[in-house]
């Protein structure tokens, strides 16, 4: 398979801000790329040498050239702020951007895909906060993509619809679009991401599919248990036991192993509200690297004085 986005020690400085600093990926086509990190670790600003809407040093390729020089048609990119004429109805909305390619998609069929046909003739500044930002990814939709570049596409919108956007995302990329996604919704990488980079600092500090990154990174299975009870009750079981204020945590408790534990609290005596299994997430995982990033690579976004970012920001424009 073909990379449709490559980077090669990609840095992007404002000033003294280095705000993407050596960055090397690699995203086969037709696969989705989930890029996450805490805010200010400089995933917008590698959005935007990816896409070549930014200067930057080092190499990148978009489809198999420059970024800069790639055809617009071929690209679709939801930045994080995206503000559209806002006194246009949905459908002129997407007949607006429709219009500006030699060949687009039919707006009235991503209307339906985006879930707004019953909002097609309202305007864009009347929709609820949820419904603009999937108008914003029907825009993006417009020119048929072969690479879509999504930045927090579902911030703000409904549980309904977040979940209609991430199947609509699975279809994309299983017709063979490349989707490259930002998120701070665990839940949302986790489900729709193939390969998964975690930015902090502006460096890539883990990279892997979901399931190998919380392999590696996520914890263990564990047993929540709701009760008074201490740990030293369960000493002379096999578990490892940790307490907390009106819980026991059992470590490392696979399916197999839930009816031994809860044999092992029967038999220990101890009374107990509930008890919830649980498995590591992405969630636990990022929580882990943010928490080293932190410990280790200094806070994201240190470095630079507010004065220089004004003045490259000045100096950008
Ligand atoms: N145009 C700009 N001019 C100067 N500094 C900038 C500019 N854009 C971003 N920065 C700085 O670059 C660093 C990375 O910012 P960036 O927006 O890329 O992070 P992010 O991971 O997308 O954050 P968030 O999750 O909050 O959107 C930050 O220190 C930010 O202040």
């Amino acid at each position: 398979m073909d990379a449709a986005v490559l980077a090669q020690d990609v840095t992007k400085r404002y000033g003294d801000t280095v705000a993407v600093d050596g960055v090397s990926l690699s995203v086969p086509e037709g696969t989705v790329f989930g890029l996450i990190g805490p805010n200010g670790a400089g995933k917008t600003s590698l959005v935007r040498c990816l896409t070549g809407t930014t200067a930057y040093d080092g190499e990148a390729s978009l489809l198999g050239s420059p970024p800069e020089t790639v055809e617009r048609d071929r690209i679709g990119l939801l930045p994080q702020s995206f503000s559209p004429p806002e006194r246009l109805t949905v459908s002129e909305l997407l007949g607006y951007y429709a219009d500006l390619y030699d060949e687009a998609r039919d707006p009235a069929s991503v209307l339906a895909e985006v879930g707004l046909e019953g909002a097609a003739d309202t305007w864009y500044e009347e929709l609820s906060g949820g419904q603009q930002r999937r108008a914003c990814v029907g825009i993006t939709l417009v020119n048929d993509p072969d690479v879509l570049f999504l930045d927090e596409p579902t911030t703000g919108i409904d549980p309904v619809g977040r979940r209609d956007l991430w199947t609509l995302i699975e279809d994309l990329a299983a017709a063979g679009t490349t989707v490259f996604l930002t998120s701070h919704s665990m839940d949302e990488v986790e489900r729709l991401a193939d390969e998964v980079a975690m930015l902090a600092a502006g460096e890539i500090v883990a990279a892997g599919t979901p399931s190998s990154l919380i392999a590696k990174h996520g914890g263990d299975s564990r047993l929540v248990v709701r009760t008074e009870a201490s740990a030293d009750v369960l000493a002379d079981s096999r578990f490892r036991v940790e307490s907390s204020a009106g819980r026991l945590t059992l470590h490392d408790i696979d399916a197999a192993d839930i009816d031994d534990a809860v044999d092992a609290l029967a038999a220990a005596g101890i009374q107990y509200e509930s008890f919830t299994w649980t498995e590591p997430t992405l969630e636990d995982v990022y929580l882990e690297l943010t928490g080293e990033a932190f410990r280790g690579l200094g806070a994201p976004g240190d470095g630079a004085t507010a004065g220089a970012v004004q003045t490259e920001t000045e100096a950008e424009r």
